[in-house]
């Protein structure tokens, strides 16, 4: 069972947290939640509020109308930034070296994939950026703060493997958590948990329990549960790892659709391939033993990506390229 640190990612010590936490604004139902302001003109597979519902820019750092592809190639804002990263854990049979002198940029709105074999560090590294492992040599700064001060801040929503939905409780319950811990009102739960259920097209879920859900729905709720307190980085440990191709491919898609509209900052963690080239305006290969970077590619592909995008040259070329980093990084072992 999940901690509650890592459900919604916050400090649960007995000390309140020093500086006070920039607050989500808080919300009535007719506000969106923030980001969404180009929803109404884009086309994806969640579904897109109506252009009546689509609300004044509530965040005032979205561009009022990104042309595309922008996001890719601007050099954005730094919201994540390893240098020489070091995390060595100690263990009975001796240290291990999770991490070795990772250096890596992560832009404001950038999708940026891990992949890499079984124990190279992909999971290490999204853990110290949400400040639940803690590096042992070099920086790291999240929003220009520690991970902790930024975990504080309420900086990121955590999606895991599992999807981690307590039994029972309903969906909207599971979701409403973190809100609830965090002193939401009731009036602002519900707003929220109905406004995130729509962007995962899950609004007629919302009284059923896990169990009622197949598994991409489960996964899908446990999105709509990081999306809900409107952090601006969304980490991914593998959520779609244990669904089978097709739901896999499905949620893919979404998970696209719903990057545009909301303009987070994405890291995903990843074993496939395709996956990774798939979604990613970035992709980070690695190694293990120890844990390091061996590749970083940044994606030439159009932000506009149907499936058969895998299909064309220029993914089969990328593909290619994250494959060959792969093997480089097993011939070095
Ligand atoms: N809490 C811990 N204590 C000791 N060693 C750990 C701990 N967490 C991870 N490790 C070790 O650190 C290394 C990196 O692990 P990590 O889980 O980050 O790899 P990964 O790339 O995410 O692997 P996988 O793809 O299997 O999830 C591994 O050798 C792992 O055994």
């Amino acid at each position: 069972m999940l901690s509650r640190e890592e459900i919604d990612g916050f400090d649960h010590s007995p000390e309140p947290p020093k500086p006070a936490p920039a607050r989500a604004p808080k919300v009535t139902p007719s506000q969106p939640l923030a980001g969404e302001a180009d929803l109404a003109s884009r086309k994806g597979n969640w579904r897109y509020l109506a252009p009546e519902a689509a609300a004044p820019q509530a965040d005032a750092e979205a561009p009022a109308a990104a042309p595309e592809p922008t996001r890719a190639t601007d050099a954005p804002a730094t919201v994540i930034s390893a240098r020489d990263l070091d995390l060595v854990f100690q263990t009975n049979d001796g240290p291990v070296h999770a991490l070795s002198g990772v250096n890596l940029e992560i832009g404001k709105g950038e999708f940026v994939s891990f992949i890499g074999p079984s124990g190279c560090g992909k999971t290490t590294f999204l853990r110290a950026v949400a400040g639940l492992e803690h590096p042992t040599g070099g920086s790291l700064t999240v929003n220009g703060m520690t991970p902790d001060e930024a975990r504080q801040a309420r900086a990121y929503g955590y999606v895991f493997q599992a999807a981690g939905l307590y039994p029972w409780r309903t969906i909207a319950k599971n979701i409403s958590l973190p809100l609830q811990i965090m002193g939401y009102s009731k009036a602002d739960q519900e707003a929220r948990v109905a406004r995130v259920l729509e962007l995962v097209e899950l609004s007629g879920f919302a009284k059923k329990y896990p169990w009622q859900l197949s598994g991409g729905m489960q996964q899908r709720a446990s999105i709509a549960r990081a999306l809900s307190f409107d952090a601006d980085i969304l980490l991914m440990d593998e959520p779609f790892g244990a669904l089978d191709e097709i739901v896999r491919d499905h949620l893919n898609e979404q998970l696209l659709a719903l990057w545009k509209r909301t303009e987070k900052t994405i890291g995903f963690v990843t074993h496939s391939i395709p996956e990774a080239v798939y979604l990613s305006t970035k992709i980070v290969v690695m190694s293990p033993r120890p844990g390091r970077i061996t590749d970083v590619i940044d994606s030439p592909l159009p932000l506009d990506r149907p499936l058969d995008i895998r299909d064309t040259p220029e993914f089969i070329e990328i593909a290619h390229r994250v494959r060959e980093g792969l093997r480089a990084g097993h011939l070095d072992e």
